[in-house]
């Protein structure tokens, strides 16, 4: 299945790839977790790996990380075959996955200056010092003296972070990073991953949240069932739902029944009137609406939201017509 005008294969060849997959398939006894996942990853992106509970995301980062073996397929990360080239690929890659195996009697400090203490990239002069660095950027200097299991989920999820961050990394790998954190901790994981984006690291992060892919990623890949159905830049896949007019009227009701008339669809949102453009052109529409006598402030293209775009690949509709999202045109989240 695929959207219309969605690309589900690569991004140009030119762009070089920080991790890529070809026809990656995993079964777990009978369950295809993963199929036929062609997953490109290109240098310096941010890209968001979206998809419902279930959908293949975990299963995809831990063969990309080669904590899983592929049934089927091929992994390449930073030019690496996994889980072959494992030991020269993973020292650049700082990854937050499930249970990254922390002891839970020792603090937080603890843990992250036995995990320094096995990254080839540090030097024992070089750990304290890269410990506190990585504590302090995911705030949690008031609480790294403390047992690991007393955290928080949010705790958790930091220290996580830190000891992906232990060491300036050529790629970071986030699996579900804002699980268990709350709003103020959900916009720190942002500014990290912002920042890294700015340093020029590779960024993968995965998310059942579309508001969070939509505020932090520069591409997207979104998941259903295993497969990938779309990937490529937000900025593109958010432009190839149908064309719509957003039109900013007082006569809502005598808009939509003007339209009407005209078998035009039309859709309420919190910024007026979204008119289908598919049966006709925005003059046209803007005609029919003077026609009608509707007193138009505002007309412009509307993007269609990534909620929608994604309730389309996923064949689920949960938008109701006067909750459909959309994004204006020139507004970044
Ligand atoms: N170790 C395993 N043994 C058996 N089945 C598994 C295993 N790991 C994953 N699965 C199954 O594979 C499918 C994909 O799971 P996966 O965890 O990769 O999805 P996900 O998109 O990460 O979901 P979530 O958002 O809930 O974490 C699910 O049906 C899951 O039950």
């Amino acid at each position: 299945m695929s959207g219309a005008g969605v690309s589900q294969g690569a991004p140009a060849p030119s762009v070089p790839l920080a991790a890529r997959t070809r026809g990656l398939r995993k079964v777990y006894r009978g369950t295809v977790a993963v199929d036929q996942v062609d997953l490109e990853v290109p240098e310096g992106a941010v890209l968001g790996m979206l998809g419902p509970n279930g959908s293949g995301k975990t299963t995809t980062i831990r063969m990309l990380l080669g904590l899983v073996r592929p049934t089927e397929g091929e992994v390449e990360l930073l030019g690496h075959a996994m889980p072959d080239g494992a030991a020269h690929a993973l020292p650049d890659v700082g990854a937050l996955v499930e249970g990254p195996g922390f002891h839970p009697f020792l603090s937080g400090r603890e843990n992250l200056l036995r995990m320094a203490a096995a990254e080839p990239r540090l030097t024992s002069a070089g750990i304290p010092g890269a410990v506190e660095h990585a504590i302090e950027r995911v705030g949690l200097a008031g609480a790294a003296h403390r047992r690991y299991r007393g955290y928080s989920l949010g705790m958790k999820q930091r220290l996580g972070l830190a000891s992906a961050l232990l060491v300036p990394r050529k790629m970071i790998v986030l699996d579900e990073p804002t699980n268990g954190l709350d709003p103020a901790g959900t916009r720190e994981i942002r500014r990290i991953i912002g920042e890294l984006h700015a340093e020029g690291v590779t960024v993968l992060v995965s998310s059942h949240l579309l508001a969070e892919v939509e505020a932090t990623c520069t591409h997207v890949a979104v998941l259903h069932d295993g497969t990938v159905v779309a990937q490529g830049e937000l900025s593109e896949l958010l432009e190839s739902g149908s064309p719509a007019l957003l039109v900013s009227t007082p006569d809502t009701d005598k808009a939509v029944e003007a339209l009407r008339e005209h078998r035009i669809t039309t859709k309420l949102s919190p910024d007026g009137v979204r008119v289908d453009l598919s049966s006709a052109t925005a003059p046209e529409v803007l005609a029919m609406l003077i026609r009608a006598e509707v007193q138009v402030y505002e007309a412009k293209r509307a993007r269609t939201g990534l909620e929608d775009l994604f309730a389309r690949l996923t064949q689920h509709d949960p938008a109701t017509p006067d909750g459909l999202p959309v994004i204006d045109e020139g507004v970044t989240s």
